[in-house]
């Protein structure tokens, strides 16, 4: 069986992407989608996307499997590379075209901008402990520069939930994190009931934030949008950003804009197509 797919990134934050309208359920399993984002066996990304038919309103649904083969609530990079795809298979192509996309966790807004960027409105981010998930604090309570035990060394992290549950921790250089060792350490930490993102997160400027992230289901990736949102987050919760920062991650920034009259988080950054091929699956 052959399925046509496009392959995007944002920010080096790749994904194969399949056209899905005609049907409710995704073509492929998260068993079929772990083998085709490997990068020596299959097409390699960090996750696939499934444009799918809109439901509760909305113009689509997007659903993504990491690379894992787990599905999460929802990706930054990948809608921005969503509304790009919907954008080119609809021809709705105009500068601030938007999309109604229903995701897990809930409406996400993406618009084409005049300069070719995509603008997310990515909703207002939750910050209870039962919300996240964690154990870390009572679960109406905020976690807030709470000391967590990781690797051997005790780390004063801030969690944030963009529908997917994000542990940030801010750190005077980045590049000395041992990234692949204690970045699955707090992945599946037990305060973690799902698991989760973590962001490290080095302060440049009150308005320059320096990430790193290693990734629920996709270990080290170049970017993650976010994670990038929920590091503002925590940054204007612990007093260490502004409100609206640039995000540099290793494969290129984001601009954040928490608005603090309606709580509402945006990004903002690009979409790169890169290729379209057919997938062989063997039923
Ligand atoms: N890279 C994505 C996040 C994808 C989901 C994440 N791995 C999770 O499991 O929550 C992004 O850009 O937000």
């Amino acid at each position: 069986m052959e399925i046509a797919f496009t392959k995007y990134h944002g920010l080096g934050n790749d994904f194969i992407l399949i056209d899905n309208r005609h049907s409710p359920d995704p073509l492929i399993t998260p068993e079929q989608a772990v083998p085709l984002c490997d990068r020596n066996f299959g097409i390699g990304a960090d996750g696939v996307i499934f444009a799918l038919p809109g439901q509760e309103g909305s113009d689509y649904t997007m659903r993504i499997f990491n690379s894992d083969g787990s599905e999460p609530e929802m990706c930054g990079n990948g809608i921005r590379c969503f509304a790009h795809f919907i954008a080119e298979l609809t021809g709705n192509t105009t500068p601030n075209q938007t999309f109604a996309i229903h995701t897990l966790a809930g409406l996400i807004t993406p618009q084409l901008t005049p300069e070719g960027q995509i603008k997310v409105d990515m909703g207002i981010p939750k910050v209870t402990a039962a919300q996240i998930p964690t154990t870390l604090n009572a679960a109406d309570q905020k976690v807030i520069n709470i000391p967590l035990n990781v690797a051997g060394q005790t780390w004063a992290v801030t969690c944030v939930s963009m529908g997917n549950p994000h542990c940030i921790t801010f750190v005077d250089d980045v590049d000395q994190i041992a990234l692949a060792t204690v970045g699955p350490q707090f992945e599946h930490h037990s305060v973690f009931p799902q698991r989760t993102n973590t962001e490290f997160i080095q302060v440049i400027a009150p308005n320059y934030l320096k990430m790193r992230v290693w990734e629920r289901g996709a270990g080290a990736t170049l970017a993650c949008g976010t994670g990038a949102c929920a590091s503002v987050v925590a940054g204007v919760l612990t007093g260490h950003s502004e409100a609206t920062c640039t995000v540099e991650l290793p494969g290129g920034c984001l601009t954040i804009e928490w608005d603090q009259r309606s709580q509402r988080i945006y990004m903002t950054g690009p979409a790169q197509k890169v290729f379209t091929g057919q997938l062989i699956l063997n039923r």
